[in-house]
């Protein structure tokens, strides 16, 4: 794996194969989103004691989360065949139309990363969502009719990192959306115990806290730095995770006690200590520390906001009294408290330079 992609959100090449072993496959194996599983368990009783395919459903918030996961257990939950596309995989109307024409009554299409979606695909899926009907064209220029075609009823689930770039009529035709959270340590400490299990690997209580509380809040990483911790175990002790194991693991992968890499280390350091905590431009940022400033910007900077350590104000990035105190520094008097970050700080394009 590449230096620092350790605590990347994002799935890294290959990781796909381990994530599957270790989905939830119903929506009793998910772990946490109480208010999600609770919302989502009423819309698909609902449908079933009518006897209808459940309103559609957008999944909404930050990489790693347990979209996709969530996605495959409603289709298991409802019993229906699961079709999988993305956004970016729709780029002409045909293709959907394609896709739509084949669903038979009961289906369940997953559109992943549907804030990618073209416009005319996107127009199609309107009509489809809306009334189960798409138009198709049929011949080019003055002679090109469409001819309607009833597709039937099916239930689309959406994921998107990024809501805000969904358009207002593509949003407007979900009936439910779910808005995905950050985890707490101890959902975290649960999902690892789980993993653990299915791996079966020895994970002591203090060990799965460990990791737990340097996973971002997300569940991905902490599979992931369960995987790094164990091969760690098995080549350097008996196999076991216990906390000092895990703490010596991830000394080697430069992960530390607050889940933040040598990178947010680097940016954060540089913002104390040749801007003076700042405020300083991102790019500024950037040069500083030999990076590009859509690196720091997409990748460290979502959880240093998150973590309280960083604030994107309009003038710049500004260090706050916790980010001198992780760096083992004093703060100066006018070092800024932790600024609670909003639900969707973690999306770049929603935050002003
Ligand atoms: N609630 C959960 N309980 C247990 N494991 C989970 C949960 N959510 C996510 N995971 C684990 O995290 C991994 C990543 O989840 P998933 O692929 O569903 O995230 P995602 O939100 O679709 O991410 P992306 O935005 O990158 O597509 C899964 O393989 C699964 O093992
Ligand atoms: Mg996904």
């Amino acid at each position: 794996m590449a230096d620092g992609a350790e605590l990347s959100p994002y799935a890294v090449p290959g990781e796909r194969d381990d994530e599957s072993s270790l989905r939830p496959r119903r929506l009793a194996e998910f772990v946490g989103q109480p208010r999600v599983r609770e919302q989502l368990e009423l819309v698909l009783q609902g449908a079933s004691l009518r006897g209808a395919p459940p309103d559609h459903v957008l999944l909404s918030g930050p990489p790693g989360l347990g979209k996709t996961s969530l996605a495959m257990i409603i289709a298991v939950e409802l019993g229906s065949a699961l079709r999988i596309t993305s956004g970016p995989a729709l780029e002409r109307a045909g293709d959907l139309a394609a896709m739509l024409s084949n669903l038979v009554e009961g289906d369940v299409l997953f559109i992943d990363e549907i804030h990618r979606i073209a416009r005319p695909a996107e127009e199609m899926l309107y009509l489809a969502m809306e009334d189960f009907r798409v138009d198709v064209v049929v011949g080019k220029g003055p002679g090109a009719t469409s001819i309607p075609l009833e597709i039937a009823p099916f239930t689309l689930v959406g994921a998107t990192t990024r809501s805000g770039a969904l358009t207002g009529p593509l949003r407007d035709r979900f009936g439910f959306t779910a808005h995905m959270e950050f985890y707490a340590a101890e959902e975290l400490e649960q999902v690892l115990r789980r993993s653990a299990s299915i791996l079966g690997v020895d994970l002591r209580p203090d060990g799965a806290e460990e990791i737990a509380g340097r996973s971002r809040g997300t569940p991905r990483i902490a599979n992931r730095l369960l995987r790094r911790v164990r091969d760690f175990a098995e080549v350097r002790a008996d196999g076991s995770i216990t906390r000092a194991i895990a703490m010596s693991a991830l000394e080697v992968y430069d992960v530390d006690a607050l889940g933040l890499d040598r990178l947010d280390r680097a940016v954060l350091g540089a913002l104390v200590r040749s801007f003076g905590g700042g405020p300083v431009g991102v790019s500024t940022l950037a040069v500083a520390v030999g990076e590009e400033p859509s690196t720091v910007e997409e990748v460290c900077e979502p959880y240093l906001v998150r973590a309280g350590m960083l604030a994107r104000t309009p003038r710049g990035r500004v260090a706050t009294a916790s980010a001198w105190a992780h760096l083992g520094l004093s703060a100066p008097a006018d070092a800024p408290g932790p600024i609670p970050p909003t639900l969707f700080d973690s999306d770049p394009a929603h935050t002003a330079e």
